[in-house]
């Protein structure tokens, strides 16, 4: 029998709550996450993914509760330049610079890393090789979505916070999404999804979002709806 103490979480979510447009939008949640694992957050439209993300990166604070990384709570600002430069974060927004071309927009960021050296096999290994000296004016949705796959991996921080990663992508791109998903993670890393779309990750623990429920009627809204003609 083995008395090893299982390793702490590298994360921790301890009874968090989150308030966004004076609406709770999480309620006491608890979560443990270690290195290697997964979480996926489903939920319908407006349920608090990107929120839940966008607290987890640090953009908010819970309005209750504890994020804790290695143990120390994320909103102390010394622990806060730490954990910050763990986070890889993919969102809708792509930062993709237009007149760039796609080898500068990745090398861009790796650069800001003192990184060098990864950005050429992320972006071959997202099928965007042969128009690496384009300007990323001209590619399409799903190949900017490569191109922002691109930049994580050769950015290569160990939580990855991913916003709807497979919109756009086709059926190969979405293989791909899950093939780095499971390479990041067997080696340690550490994947969050928000997503709309099934992707397969191997034993992701998934929470499922309530829907948000209308909030309540105010006069003005009654206003705004009285037909005065
Ligand atoms: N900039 C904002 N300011 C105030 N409230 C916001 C803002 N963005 C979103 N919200 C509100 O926060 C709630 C959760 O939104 P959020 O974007 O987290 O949902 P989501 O689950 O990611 O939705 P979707 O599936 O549509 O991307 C919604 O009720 C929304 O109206």
């Amino acid at each position: 029998m083995s008395l090893r103490k299982p390793p702490p979480p590298r994360l921790l979510l301890d009874q968090v709550s989150c308030m966004r447009n004076a609406q709770q939008i999480l309620r006491n949640v608890n979560v443990s996450i270690h290195d290697g694992s997964a979480l996926v957050l489903s939920g319908s439209n407006g349920s608090g993914k990107t929120t839940f993300l966008r607290m987890l990166a640090g953009f908010s604070r819970p309005s209750a509760g504890r994020i804790l990384w290695n143990g120390h709570d994320i909103t102390e600002s010394g622990v806060f330049h730490q954990y910050k430069l763990q986070l890889n974060w993919l969102s809708l927004k792509d930062a993709i610079k237009e007149n760039f071309t796609i080898i500068d927009n990745v090398q861009w960021f790796e650069l800001l890393e003192g990184k060098h050296g990864k950005s050429m096999p992320a972006i071959e290994l997202m099928g965007l090789g042969r128009l690496a000296k384009e300007k990323a004016k001209m590619l399409s949705m799903g190949q900017r979505k490569r191109l922002q796959l691109a930049r994580l991996l050769a950015i290569d921080r160990p939580i990855w916070l991913l916003d709807e990663p497979s919109v756009a992508l086709d059926d190969d791109g979405v293989k791909l999404l899950e093939y780095i998903i499971a390479e990041h993670r067997r080696k340690g890393g550490i994947v969050i999804v928000a997503t709309h779309i099934p992707i397969d990750i191997e034993d992701s623990m998934i929470l499922r979002l309530p829907p948000r429920f209308p909030r309540r009627i105010t006069l003005v809204d009654m206003l705004d709806r009285c037909d005065i003609s």
